[in-house]
């Protein structure tokens, strides 16, 4: 039998799906052809957010690749617009002049993002956040402009936020309503996520309608109705979506706010279907995955003919995917006359729950703080559960498993990804999977957002029973391999590994080459444990660590000598001017570090100029010891109570070069006014009369955060010795690339301080910090000295940039 002519309009997360129900149901009955407006294959539009936050990167979105395409025998036209459908002929015509006839179409075009039709809107600057192309946009302007304003405080607009602030902006958010996330949240909740949020540096402005946006080719600000003013460099609009109709509406297919469907995702045109949120259903459009992908499974079995389940609407939840933040919200949000509520509010631990009872029934959640209950609650309410079956004093543990036991196989377990129980138990029992991790390999479950984790380590419970283990639940160091930071430690200490690739190699890693996560892991790792044998390798660590410079965006380096405590003096500052001058140095700027930075400087250039400077390297651009700033203290300053310059040297000349997990700032004050900004540092001291107060997991960037008092010590030495066993206790149990404020939440300050307050152990822990640092050598003096790294780093035409 020939094969029927399947077409897809829009290539895009619902309507791929689709194609991948329909594959698994029947893979040769249709001849399929997708059209997408976008010039990518299917990715996950959903980790954009997380693109933008820098937690992932574009590369890493992608769901299905170009072979993907290939190995199904699918026909994708990628950057190609289907701009007309002819019912009647069945055929589509596309923006490339394509004619294609079809048996079967489903149309699913998605969203287009609401851009407010305001003066100015098209000003360049002001964009959506809906496709790779706009996070790409916004990623470029942060690197050029300062400060951005985003318009909407819902989902998008605050994981917009979040993403601009780790981008480096200044982020002021505008929202319509009196609160936050008022579609999904109510006041209560509302309000504590915009405390939290405005504690990360997010600014609010809140019932503020904008007027216009002002600028001249580009945008330079916003006006409010009320007549306020505000500056902007860039503006992101999230003020909502609506269904991409256009294509249907044009083709006279029946549309109301979306493509109108029946419940098995018919239009009212014989042979054409929509799924997604282009799709209408009993006067609902959708903005989320979970019901996409549940209408494309009602449409892949409709078109295979295998059961006709129709599709009666979904209950929807949502999580909101910002770091720090924990909010999730299903089914009815409000109370009304026939509910009632089950409340806790903790306002000190800032954790709220709320349930919604009708008729003893669950009907909607609202989480703040502790969202672990969520997926389970949106269970009970997809079931219409009874309040017992929650409050019930002897469900702990039981009632855990009893929930996923109770769910059917085709129960969706994690939204996101749309992958559900059966697919989740399926792969636990064929496959033999014990551990989270191993499930989000195989599965996709618990990819995205993570929300879906606890349910996930119920479903292992529920399936492995006596075999399966709590505490085996863990987060490997990288996909390479199932092992943790811990276990990866213990085993090269264990077993004397020496080398990456014997670590690779005896650990089982599930790749040769590791990745680029895992590789300048393991190098630190190892330096780490055996400091006076190890030989770092260099191929290991980023591209800045391996040239001892950062590069810049144009591909030219920056220089930036050490200045012990942020003093200089004639001499020096002859040599700096000099080099600028012989090396065309197009530009000299002071750091916020107390230092001198030369900008643009050539790859081939920096022996040179390491030459001509004769000056240690400042670590600028390392996971190290960067800068002791210091106030100018008692000498000079009247407040002063100690001498903050010579402490600052002091700790600077001792802890330079330390390699350690990320980069550490230190900065000394000598008197509480604290000049030097020792409160956000990753250890800041402050001079108080007799007496210095160390203050740890200090952090002035994205993740504001201030220091906690440690310890207040006497004398100089006193702050050398707690410093040393501070920092080694950090080198020794943090993750790599984990700064000390992420490092000192999660051990916990007393921890930290119970562990230091034993003097043996302080100086344990300092005789291995000096072992340590006796083995540093100045690495722009080694490549001076060396014909060999100058020739295979400097002279080459590009330095492989892998990492
Ligand atoms: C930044 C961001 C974060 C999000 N986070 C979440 C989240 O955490 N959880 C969640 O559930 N949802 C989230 N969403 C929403 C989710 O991504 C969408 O619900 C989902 O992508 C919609 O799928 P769709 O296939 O209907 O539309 P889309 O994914 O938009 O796909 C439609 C595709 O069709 C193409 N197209 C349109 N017209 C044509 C045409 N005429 N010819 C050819 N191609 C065409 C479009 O270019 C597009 O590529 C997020 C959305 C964004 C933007
Ligand atoms: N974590 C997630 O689940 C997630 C994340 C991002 C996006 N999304 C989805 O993407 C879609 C788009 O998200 P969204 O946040 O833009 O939509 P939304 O409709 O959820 O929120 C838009 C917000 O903008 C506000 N607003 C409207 N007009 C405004 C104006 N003139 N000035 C200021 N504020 C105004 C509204 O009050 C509303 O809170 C939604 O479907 C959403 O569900 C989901
Ligand atoms: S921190 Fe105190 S001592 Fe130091 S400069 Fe400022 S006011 Fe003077
Ligand atoms: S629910 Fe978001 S990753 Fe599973």
């Amino acid at each position: 039998m020939a094969k029927e002519k399947l077409v897809l309009v829009g290539n895009g997360m619902a309507g791929v799906r689709c194609i991948e129900e329909i594959l698994k149901l029947k893979p040769d009955r249709f001849d399929i052809t997708i059209f997408g407006s976008e010039p990518h294959p299917n990715y996950n539009r959903i980790q954009l957010s997380k693109v933008l936050q820098g937690d992932t990167s574009i590369k890493d979105i992608t769901i299905n690749d170009w072979n993907w395409y290939e190995e199904n025998g699918i026909l994708l036209y990628p950057g190609e617009t289907v701009v007309k459908i002819d019912p009647v002929g069945q055929f589509v015509f596309t923006s490339k002049e394509r004619k294609v006839n079809y048996d079967k179409l489903i149309l699913a075009t998605g969203s287009l993002p609401f851009m407010l039709p305001i003066p100015g809107a098209d000003k360049k600057g002001v964009t959506a956040f809906r496709d790779i192309k706009d996070c790409k946009e916004i990623i470029e302007y942060s690197k050029i402009y300062k400060k951005a304003a985003v318009i909407g405080g819902g989902l998008l607009g605050l994981e917009a936020g979040r993403g601009l602030l780790n981008l480096g902006m200044k982020v002021d958010v505008i929202h319509i309503g009196d609160y936050l996330m008022e579609r999904q949240l109510d006041r209560t909740a509302g309000q504590l996520l915009q405390k939290e949020l405005e504690q990360q540096g997010m600014n609010f402005l809140l019932e503020k309608q904008t007027k216009e946006i002002i600028g001249g080719e580009r945008v330079e600000g916003l006006r409010f109705s009320d007549g306020e003013v505000i500056q902007a460099d860039l503006i992101v609009m999230a003020v909502g979506i609506k269904p991409n109709v256009h294509l249907a509406k044009e083709s006279g297919i029946p549309v109301n706010r979306g493509i109108l469907v029946n419940d098995y995702m018919e239009t009212e045109m014989a042979n054409i279907y929509a799924v997604g949120e282009c799709a209408e259903h009993r006067e609902m459009v959708y903005g989320l995955v979970a019901p996409l992908y549940e209408q494309g499974k009602v449409l892949a079995n409709k078109l295979c003919g295998i059961e006709e389940t129709p599709y009666v609407g979904s209950t929807v939840s949502t999580q909101l995917k910002v770091s720090g933040v924990d909010v999730f919200s299903a089914g009815q949000i409000f109370e009304d006359d026939r509910t009632k509520t089950m409340k806790v509010f903790d306002d000190y631990r800032r954790i709220y729950k709320k349930i919604l009872i009708q008729n003893g029934k669950i009907i909607g959640s609202v989480l703040f703080g502790d969202t672990s209950e969520g997926n389970r609650l949106l269970s009970l309410i997809k079931k219409g559960a009874d309040i017992s079956a929650y409050t019930d004093k002897n469900e702990s543990e039981q009632t855990r498993g009893c929930i996923t036991a109770t769910m059917s196989g085709e129960e969706i377990i994690c939204g996101c990804n749309g992958v559900t129980k059966g697919v989740i138990v399926n792969a636990i029992q064929s496959q033999g999977l014990t551990t989270v991790e191993q499930v989000k390999g195989c599965t996709n479950a618990s990819r995205s957002c993570g929300g879906c984790k606890s349910l996930v380590t119920d479903l292992l419970e529920y399936s492995l029973g006596a075999k399966f283990n709590r505490t085996d639940q863990k987060e490997s160091i990288c996909s390479c391999t199932e092992l943790t930071r811990d276990e990866v430690v213990q085993e090269i200490r264990e077993k004397g590994l020496t080398h990456t690739r014997e670590v690779m190699n005896v650990l089982g890693w599930e790749t040769t080459d590791g990745c680029s996560k895992c590789r300048p892991a393991l190098n630190y790792y190892l330096g780490m444990l055996d400091p006076l044998h190890y030989q770092d390798e260099r191929e290991s660590r980023f591209v800045n660590e391996r040239l001892h410079a950062n590069i810049q965006k144009d591909g030219t380096y920056s220089v930036v000598p050490r200045m012990y405590g942020g003093v200089t003096d004639a001499s020096e500052l002859r040599k700096i001017a000099a080099v600028a001058e012989k090396y065309n140095v197009p530009l000299i700027k002071l750091t916020g570090g107390q230092r001198i930075d030369l900008l643009g400087v050539k790859k081939e250039d920096l022996p040179g100029i390491w030459a001509d400077l004769d000056m240690p390297s400042g670590y600028a651009y390392g996971k190290s010891l960067r800068t002791v700033k210091t106030c100018v203290g008692e000498n000079f300053c009247r407040f002063g109570t100690q001498d903050s310059i010579s402490m600052g040297i002091r700790l600077e000349k001792k802890f330079e070069r330390l390699s350690t997990p990320h980069k550490v700032k230190m900065a000394v004050s000598a008197c509480p006014r604290n000049c030097a900004e020792s409160g956000i540092k990753d250890l800041g001291v402050v001079g108080v009369d007799g007496a210095w107060e160390l203050y740890v997991g200090g952090n002035g960037g994205t993740h504001l955060r201030a220091g906690d008092l440690l310890w207040k010590v006497k004398t100089e030495e006193d702050v050398l010795e707690m410093t040393g066993a501070y920092l080694q206790y950090y080198r020794e149990t943090a993750n790599y690339l984990e700064r000390t404020s992420k490092w000192v939440d999660r051990m916990g300050l007393d921890h930290i301080k119970s562990v230091l307050e034993n003097k043996e152990t302080r100086q344990e822990l300092n005789e291995r910090i000096d072992e340590a640092l006796s083995v540093l050598k100045d690495p722009w003096q080694e490549a001076i000295d060396s014909d060999d790294i100058q020739r295979e780093l400097f002279k080459t035409a590009k330095v492989p940039a892998k990492f």
